[in-house]
This record gives C-alpha cells, sequence and structure tokens, in this order.
C-alpha cells in the first residue's frame, strides 16, 4: 500500500507561519491583508469554494471581502468592481471565482485584475513571470501540489513528471513549477496517444483533467508519486460522492505515495491562496516578501 499524502496536515502548519506573520504587520505597520472574492452566480461547488476562502481568512486574521453578482451581469460591471477593488487600500488581493457564466469575457475580466493583487496569478503577466523564471504570483493550487510534493518527495531534479491536463488554471503552471524544479516533463492531454504508456514512465503524476477515476492502477509506475487534483462529483449507490481523476483504490496498491481526494490537494490551495495573499500585502507595501515560509 501506498503513503498518505495528507493536505490538511501540511496546510495547517503553512497557515499557522502565515498567520504569525499578520500580528507584527498588523502592530508595527498598521497592515491586515485584505481579500477580495468575486463569486457570478449561485454555482453550489463554487459558493461552497468561496465560503472555504473566506472563513480561512478570517481565522487567520486576514480582511475578506466577498463581492456577490447576479448570474446574468454582464461584462461592464464586473469590470468596474474590478477597477474599484484594483484602487481600493484595504484589498490586497482580488480574485474572480471560475467559472464565469457565457456572457462573461473571462480572459478579459482576468486581465483587468491588477497584476500585484492577482492572488490567483491567472493574468498574463504573472503567468509569463512564472515561465521566465521571474518574481510571479503563482497560481493557488498548481504551488501546492509543489509543496506536496516536495514534502513527501524531497529533491524533484531529474524525476520524470507527466501531467494530465493542460489548463491555464493547474496544468499549464503545473507543469513550469515542475521544470523550474528540473524535472523532465510531459503534458498530456484528451489528444495524446497511449495515455496509459505515458502515464506508466512517470516518477510523478499529476492528474488534473477533471474526468472521474481516469488513472487506474494499471497506468502507474510502481512507486510513483501520484497528485489527484480531480474534484469531481459522482453518484454511487444512491448518493452523491466527492472522487477525484483517480482511481483511489487501485492506485494506491501500486503508487509510492498518494493523495486522497477529499483532503489532499483542496485544503493546499487555500492555504496557498493565503500565502499568495501574504505576499501580495507585502510586495504592495514595499515589506520583504515572507519568501522563508515556503521557498518556491
Ligand atoms: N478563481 C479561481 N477559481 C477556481 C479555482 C481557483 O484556484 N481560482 N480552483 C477551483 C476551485 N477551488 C478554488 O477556487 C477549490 C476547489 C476545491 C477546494 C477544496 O478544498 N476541496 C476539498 C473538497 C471540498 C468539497 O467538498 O467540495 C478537498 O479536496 O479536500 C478548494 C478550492 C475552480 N475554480
Ligand atoms: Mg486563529
Amino acid at each position: 500500500m501506498s503513503k498518505l499524502i495528507d493536505g490538511e496536515k501540511l496546510a495547517a502548519p503553512l497557515c499557522n507561519a502565515i498567520e504569525e506573520r499578520l500580528a507584527p504587520l498588523r502592530q508595527r505597520q498598521g497592515i491586515t491583508p485584505g481579500l477580495a472574492v468575486v463569486l457570478v452566480g449561485g454555482d453550489s461547488a463554487s459558493e461552497r469554494y468561496v465560503r472555504k476562502k473566506q472563513v480561512r481568512a478570517e481565522a487567520i486574521g486576514m480582511n475578506s471581502f466577498v463581492h456577490r453578482l447576479a448570474d446574468s451581469v454582464n461584462n461592464r460591471a464586473l469590470l468596474t468592481l474590478i477597477e474599484q477593488l484594483n484602487h481600493d487600500p484595504q484589498v490586497h488581493g482580488i480574485l474572480v471565482q471560475l467559472p464565469l457564466p457565457p456572457q462573461i469575457d473571462a480572459s478579459r475580466v482576468i486581465r483587468a485584475i491588477h497584476p500585484d493583487k492577482d492572488v490567483d496569478g491567472f493574468h498574463p503577466l504573472n503567468a509569463g513571470l512564472m515561465a521566465t523564471h521571474g518574481n510571479a504570483l503563482i497560481p493557488c493550487t498548481p504551488l501546492g501540489c509543489l509543496m506536496l510534493l516536495e514534502h513527501h518527495h524531497g529533491d524533484l531534479s531529474g524525476q520524470r513528471a507527466v501531467v494530465l491536463g493542460r489548463s491555464n488554471i493547474v496544468g499549464k503552471p503545473m507543469a513550469h513549477l515542475l521544470l523550474r524544479q528540473h524535472c523532465t516533463v510531459t503534458i498530456a492531454h484528451s489528444r495524446t496517444q497511449d495515455l496509459a504508456a505515458l502515464c506508466r514512465q512517470a516518477d510523478i503524476l499529476v492528474a488534473a483533467v477533471g474526468r472521474p477515476r481516469l488513472v487506474t492502477g494499471d497506468w502507474i509506475k510502481p512507486g510513483a508519486t501520484v497528485i489527484d487534483v480531480g474534484i469531481n462529483r459522482i453518484e454511487s449507490d444512491g448518493r452523491t460522492r466527492l472522487v477525484g481523476d483517480v482511481d483511489f483504490v487501485t492506485a494506491s496498491e501500486v503508487a509510492g505515495a498518494i493523495t486522497p481526494v477529499p483532503g489532499g490537494v483542496g485544503p493546499m490551495t487555500i492555504a496557498c491562496l493565503m500565502l499568495n495573499t501574504l505576499r501580495a500585502t507585502c510586495r504592495q507595501h514595499d515589506i520583504p516578501v515572507a519568501d522563508d515560509i515556503v521557498t518556491n
């Protein structure tokens, strides 16, 4: 049986370390980091994730501002709100919860967020800086995956990594982060031929395709480290269950280490958002950025 990579266990000390940095910021500089989350519509999963962000931010002593907009909102109203938040000195981090309804131009919305406040790291400037080893705000889910990998796997240099999925939110930034750690990286996707054979070559396999239990044990190299980013709700035995992109039962018989769903990547996504909000705050106030909390 493989080792379980527990996301809650790593997220908790990370959040504690961030919380410890907030007291001196508040006492010596009078600064409380502020996170603004924009939620469009009433999607229940998005509601839950936004709530998690709000609860965690408040628990560690940040200010949290949630802006709810109707599902029918137009581009102009959303862009106007972002412009206000860009200029609000109480707000150090801005994110727009995805997905957005079809009438909204998501890429224009992301580009409207000031790059210094872009705590999701989705703005093209941050994406470009990350790809060129610059000082970027890094997308929370891939950053969390990297921390889990480094914690459990140690030095990643020379490891063969396969990233399943090419989204701007997870797949592409994950591949860049692994490359930065000197892995040999392949990005696989729906058109990749013989996906199973490719995955079997991976020392590190990151699955982020949104296909429930796609990756089974026979796709995994014995001893590999498997990071499951998928969060899929499926009906099973008359109830709704949360499963990943990896078939945990068969995969855990082969992998050396594996993240569960829930309790793996998800908690690290939220913790890394707190870290990005702290980093964005420090940068906006020209305070040395809390880089010693984690190094990547
Ligand atoms: N603007 C953004 N939108 C979305 C992002 C993002 O990073 N920025 N990522 C996902 C959703 N997401 C954060 O927003 C997110 C997803 C899941 C979790 C999480 O804690 N998952 C738990 C299970 C929770 C459940 O019961 O559903 C876990 O895996 O343990 C946190 C954040 C898409 N949109
Ligand atoms: Mg507390």
